[in-house]
């Protein structure tokens, strides 16, 4: 895994990250494709929009199809048909967020599988060895993602808990294949972020995440960890903050230094009709679109905004068409890919805090 700066303004920095599978620019997006699969749209379609890496997840693939099936297809990448770069999130969120958590142990997660509640354990050199066994490019080690609000104690002990399986990841790996990322937790409290950074900086890991945030906690709160943190992790490493998020958050975030995005926003949103364009989100459900036969964006060049209006859109969405999904998510995702593109370009070009107030004066201004 290499990870090359092309150009920094303040913190915000463009870079190129090389993979097994291939390279991709940062600062970026990566579309969540948990089952994988991008809900709606084919490879194909989500590599003409210019993404290279997509997300899954081991707990998901481990419950199904399952390893031994991704290990006799020759690895993931073969398995799903998706030749770029794929990074898998560890299952630390999903048995919180999906499965039915039993218990947190120091050895692991035992946990109940949401599909037909049976039982089972993670131990972080579990998912590691997962990880290299499918043939993923970054793996995400395992980490209790500290839910919000939690008591200072709880914070503490779970980071703590959460660094020691860091260790045992790192100390589990057996190929430098799946570059390895760790994960900064520690709540909304600045000295355990600061700690749990100064020690897991200490270990060889890939790249970086901030985990931890995007859980309910107030905007406010997720910019001020995101600044206290980004900055201080290796400068010469990938920062990820993970979950995030809305256009005005990946902007506030690559201010902030953070390179990597992942967001079910653009995708979910689009299943259920809402539609991110540059004068703020829409929802194409409303009546006023009726009859509004101008594009979802005017200033899209998306294969949806170059051939059908709202209100057709509209009507696709209120019929229950299944086109619906897939034209909007179509949008929604050149819409982020479009995003990334020019905050890049505006980062080499040395205006990127220029082209951050313009975009929101506009994406705010509707
Ligand atoms: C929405 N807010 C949000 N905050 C998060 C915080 C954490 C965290 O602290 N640790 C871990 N391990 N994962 C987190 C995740 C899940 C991201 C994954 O969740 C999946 O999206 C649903 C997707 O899996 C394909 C993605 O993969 C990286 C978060 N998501
Ligand atoms: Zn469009």
């Amino acid at each position: 895994m290499k990870f090359r700066i092309l150009a920094q303004e303040g913190f915000a920095r463009s870079a190129s990250f090389m993979g097994t599978h291939g390279q991709t620019e940062t600062p970026c997006f990566m579309p969540v494709g948990t089952l994988g699969a991008v809900k709606g749209l084919t490879w194909e379609q989500v590599k003409g929009m210019g993404y290279s890496l997509v997300l899954a997840n081991v707990y998901h693939l481990y419950l199904r199809p399952g390893l031994e099936v991704i290990e006799a297809a020759g690895g993931l990448h073969s398995f799903i048909g998706w030749n770029g770069l794929i990074l898998t999130d560890s299952g630390g969120f999903q048995v919180f967020s999906l499965g039915r958590l039993m218990k947190i142990k120091e050895e692991g997660i035992e946990f109940r599988s949401h599909v037909d509640g049976s039982k089972h354990f993670f131990s972080p050199e579990f998912v590691v060895e997962f990880e290299e066994r499918i043939g993923v490019d970054i793996g995400m080690v395992l980490d209790e993602c500290t839910p919000y609000p939690a008591t200072y104690e709880y914070a503490k002990h779970s980071m703590e808990r959460t660094l020691r399986w860091a260790k045992r990841s790192i100390e589990a790996r057996t190929t430098d294949k799946t570059a390895l990322f760790g994960i900064v937790q520690g709540g909304v409290y600045e000295d355990l972020r600061l700690k749990c950074v100064e020690e897991l900086v200490k270990l060889p890991f890939d790249g970086f995440a901030i985990g931890g945030l995007s859980v309910g906690e107030p905007k406010e709160e997720m910019y001020r960890i995101t600044r206290l943190v980004a900055p201080k992790l290796p400068p010469d490493k990938p920062r990820y903050l993970m979950g995030v998020g809305t256009p005005e958050d990946i902007l506030e975030a690559v201010e902030a230094g953070v390179d990597m995005f992942d967001c079910v926003m653009p995708t979910r949103n689009a299943r259920n009709g809402t539609l991110f364009t540059s004068r703020g989100k829409i929802n194409i459900k409303a009546a006023k679109y009726r009859k509004d036969f101008s594009p979802p964006d005017p200033e899209c060049d998306c294969y949806t905004c170059r051939n059908f209006s709202k209100a057709y859109l509209r009507h696709l969405y209120a019929s229950g068409e299944m086109n619906a999904s897939i034209l909007n998510t179509i949008h929604n995702l050149h819409f982020y890919a479009k995003l990334m593109e020019r905050i890049r370009e505006a980062i080499k070009g040395g205006y990127f805090t220029e082209f951050k107030r313009e975009f929101l004066a506009k994406y705010r201004g509707g």
